[in-house]
């Protein structure tokens, strides 16, 4: 099969450089395209010169639709606006869609969901094996304890992050609720400040912190009567989420349309 050809959206960004440089070196695979915001001050610049590299003659563009025209993937980490402004030209033009961009609403997941009878998505809070292997061990262990043990989810990023909780929080917690059987929208606790109360039986809590150059740390506590289990994951450096990306769409080109989970590419199944 000839070469993937991928475009990056916000590639100019943290996540857009570190996937440029996968790209490079990923065999298989070929940056066509790099996207930014309209307006933005790196337009016209060189994709390659921004990730860190020697120029490769990828110019930042604001147009998808031009890019696309002899492209095979997209690999998007941008903003919530941009990545449903994407898909709808992803799916029109049969792209594979890999879908990183936390802080989507429900409207939004359902903009994307709606598209897959004809598209062909990956989408994933977290690309990194570590994350969704800890993703199906929260679902054993919640499915194991009774609700005499509280759900907490901890999360720590770098103080650039813009949404809360990290979208992996989210996962971790819609893994938790499947474990029990509870639908997380009905049982999340987010926010709590003031006077708040007795914790409720059988929430799923959620706690941000924000600093310094933290990639990601999740930590998911089942406290219980005397004893408490911590189950945690560090992320070292966001090369490993651009990694996961590039095997998620080298995985996915040639696939039937459909919504795809990163447990999916990593043959996890529904752990
Ligand atoms: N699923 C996963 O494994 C991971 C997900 N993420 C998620 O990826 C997203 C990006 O993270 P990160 O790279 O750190 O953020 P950055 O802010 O560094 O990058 C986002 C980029 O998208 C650009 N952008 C904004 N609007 C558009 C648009 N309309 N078209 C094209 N590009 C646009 C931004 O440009 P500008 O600055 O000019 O607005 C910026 O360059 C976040 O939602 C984050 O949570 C991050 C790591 C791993
Ligand atoms: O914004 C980030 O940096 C990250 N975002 C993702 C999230 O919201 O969970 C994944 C990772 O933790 C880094």
């Amino acid at each position: 099969m000839a070469d993937m050809r991928l475009i990056v959206a916000g590639a100019g960004g943290r996540m857009g450089r570190a996937l440029t440089r996968v790209i490079a070196e990923t065999p298989g695979a070929v940056l066509a395209g790099a996207l930014e915001a309209p307006g933005s001050e790196l337009l016209g610049k060189d994709a390659g010169v921004l990730a860190g590299l020697p120029a490769n003659g990828v110019q930042l563009s604001a147009d998808l639709w031009t890019l696309s025209a002899n492209a095979d993937g997209i690999l998007d980490f941008t903003v919530p606006g941009a990545t449903i402004a994407n898909v709808a030209i992803a799916a029109q033009r049969g792209l594979v869609h890999v879908i990183g961009t936390t802080g989507l609403s429900a409207s939004d997941e359902a903009v994307i969901k709606s598209v897959t009878s004809r598209a062909i998505v990956v989408k994933s809070g977290n690309m990194s094996l570590g994350v969704n292997l800890l993703a199906a061990l929260v679902k054993r262990v919640a499915q194991s304890l009774d609700e005499s043990f509280d759900i907490e989810i901890l999360e720590m990023h770098h103080k650039s992050k813009i949404d809360a909780p990290s979208g992996t929080a989210l996962m971790l917690g819609e893994a938790a609720a499947a474990g029990r059987k509870i639908a997380l929208e009905e049982r999340s606790a987010r926010g709590r400040d003031g006077f708040t109360g007795a914790r409720r039986s059988g929430d799923i809590g959620f706690a941000s912190l924000r600093g310094g150059t933290v990639v990601g740390d999740h930590s998911v506590i089942f406290s219980g009567p005397h004893e408490r289990i911590t189950l945690a994951h560090h992320a070292e450096d966001r090369i490993l989420f651009a990694h996961g990306a590039l095997k998620a769409a080298l995985w996915a080109h040639g696939k039937k349309p459909g919504f795809y989970s990163m447990a999916d590419v990593l043959g996890l199944g529904d752990t």
